[in-house]
This record gives structure tokens, C-alpha cells and sequence, in this order.
């Protein structure tokens, strides 16, 4: 389990989150949904041990998150992060020499999925491939938990269904959990298991999508109830986890 307690962070001059407390179960998908600049990317980069906080604990499975125990987590970034001189057998090669947990095989698999092939260069790859091939990368990794910043941002609805069939795929949810940040949540609606809405650093809700849909809502009705306008008539009093 994921689990941030009381966590603030601070930037110089800005405070990203304020004092959130979440937990993330092992087995789930989870969307984290916020406009630009609520926080999104840092929580996602506190989990990952690349940020530390500014006061409260980030542990995964009890541990603090940190460099040491960053094997258990895949981060993918919403920026370009694969050198753009490489060819994606060189991208492959990299990222086999980098964690121990990546499967070749699967990894190969997944290529085959995406329609990308080892020769091709990376810096003449279109952006939709280059989407793929992070996504392929990061979905290689047997980690226990796989974290995505924005994996639809700027690409067209046919790359972002083949990255949502990517996911129900080649992720294994008896041994692994998946958090998504995301603005499009539609794509990834009929996936998630649950989905938390953030606004200005702070955790506005969490529900449970199943919850949501016996109720006869979707995720986009409770959205924009909690964002305030919509005249959702649900009762979402419950505690978040
Ligand atoms: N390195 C940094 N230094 C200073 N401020 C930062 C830094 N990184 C993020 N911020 C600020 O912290 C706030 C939260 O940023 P964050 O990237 O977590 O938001 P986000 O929800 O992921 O946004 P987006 O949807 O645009 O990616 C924003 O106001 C942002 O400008």
C-alpha cells in the first residue's frame, strides 16, 4: 500500500500540496484528476522518491519513499524522457540495463502491440509513437506499482484507445497497481477503480467508480459536482482513505 500522510509540499514559492493524507491499495486503478497546477504531478513524483516532503510521510508498502526503495515503483513522466539519438532497441537496451525488474520479453511484446520497431529512431518518431514507446517502458517493469503523469496529453483519440488497451493488457492487477493523472478522463472512465479529484494542493473526494456508476453517475457527473456547478445528487460524505 501507498499511503501519504499529512503531506505538505512546498516550492519555493508556491505550496503544491497542503497537508494531504491518501492511501493507495495494492490491486486498484486509480485516476487523479485536477486542473492545471493542483498537484497532480507532484504527488505522483513524491510516491516516486524523486521529491521529498516538505512535512508528513510518503510510505510505500510502509517504507519511505526514497531512492532505495524506488525499485518498487514505475514512474512515467509527462515529459520527453527518452534521449532523442536513440534507436527504441537502444531505448529497450537502456531501460534492461537500468531496472532489474524489466521483462525483455514482455517488453518485446509490447512493442509488437504498439507497432514500433527496434530500427526506428526515436528523434523521427511522431509524438504518438513517442507516447507509446514510454508507455512500453514503463509497462516492461514488473513493479509493484506503476505510476503514469499524463499518459494521453497531446495525443489524438486512436493513441490513446491503443495505450488504454496497452494498460488492461499488460497490467497485472493480482501483483500490481496502477495511479494515472489525467485531464482525459473519459478515455480512462471504463478502467478505473476509483478516482480522486484535487484542486489547489488539497483532495477535494475520492469514490469508488463502481459506487458512482449503482448510483447511476458517471465520473464526469461526480467531477463536475465536486467542482462545483454540477447538480449531482449523491451522497459522497464518505471518508477518504
Ligand atoms: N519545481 C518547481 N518549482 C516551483 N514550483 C513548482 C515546481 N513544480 C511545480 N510547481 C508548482 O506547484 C504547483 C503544482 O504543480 P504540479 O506540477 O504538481 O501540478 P499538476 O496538477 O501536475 O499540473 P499539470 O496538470 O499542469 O501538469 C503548480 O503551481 C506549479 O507551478
Amino acid at each position: 500500500m501507498i499511503a501519504l500522510q499529512q503531506v505538505t509540499k512546498k516550492y519555493i514559492n508556491k505550496t503544491a500540496l497542503k497537508d494531504v493524507s491518501i492511501t493507495f491499495e495494492a490491486g486498484k486503478i486509480t485516476g487523479i484528476v485536477g486542473e492545471n497546477g493542483s498537484g497532480k504531478s507532484t504527488t505522483l513524483k513524491l510516491i516516486a522518491g524523486l521529491l521529498q516532503p516538505s512535512s508528513g510521510n510518503v510510505l510505500v508498502d510502509e517504507e519511505r519513499a526514497g531512492r532505495r526503495i524506488s525499485s518498487k515503483v514505475a514512474y512515467m513522466s509527462e515529459l520527453e524522457s527518452i534521449y532523442s539519438f536513440f534507436t527504441v532497441g537502444d531505448a529497450v537496451d537502456f531501460y534492461e540495463s537500468q531496472f532489474e525488474d524489466f521483462d525483455r520479453s514482455q517488453a518485446e511484446e509490447i512493442l509488437t502491440f504498439m507497432n514500433l520497431e527496434h530500427p526506428q529512431k526515436v528523434k523521427h518518431l511522431s509524438k504518438g509513437n513517442r507516447g507509446r514507446l514510454k508507455m512500453t517502458l514503463t509497462l516492461a517493469r514488473h513493479a509493484p506499482y506503476i505510476l503514469l503523469d499524463e499518459p494521453f496529453s497531446g495525443l489524438d483519440p486512436m493513441v490513446r484507445n491503443s495505450i488504454v488497451k496497452g494498460l488492461i493488457k499488460f497490467i497485472d492487477l493480482d501483483k500490481q497497481a496502477l495511479i494515472i493523472t489525467t485531464h482525459e478522463i473519459k478515455e480512462i472512465e471504463p478502467i478505473l477503480d476509483d478516482v480522486i479529484a484535487i484542486k489547489q494542493g488539497s483532495i477535494l473526494g475520492r469514490e469508488e467508480v463502481e459506487d458512482l456508476r449503482g448510483n447511476g453517475h458517471s465520473v464526469v457527473d461526480w467531477l463536475e459536482q465536486v467542482y462545483g456547478g454540477g447538480s449531482l445528487e449523491y451522497n459522497s460524505s464518505r471518508t477518504i482513505r
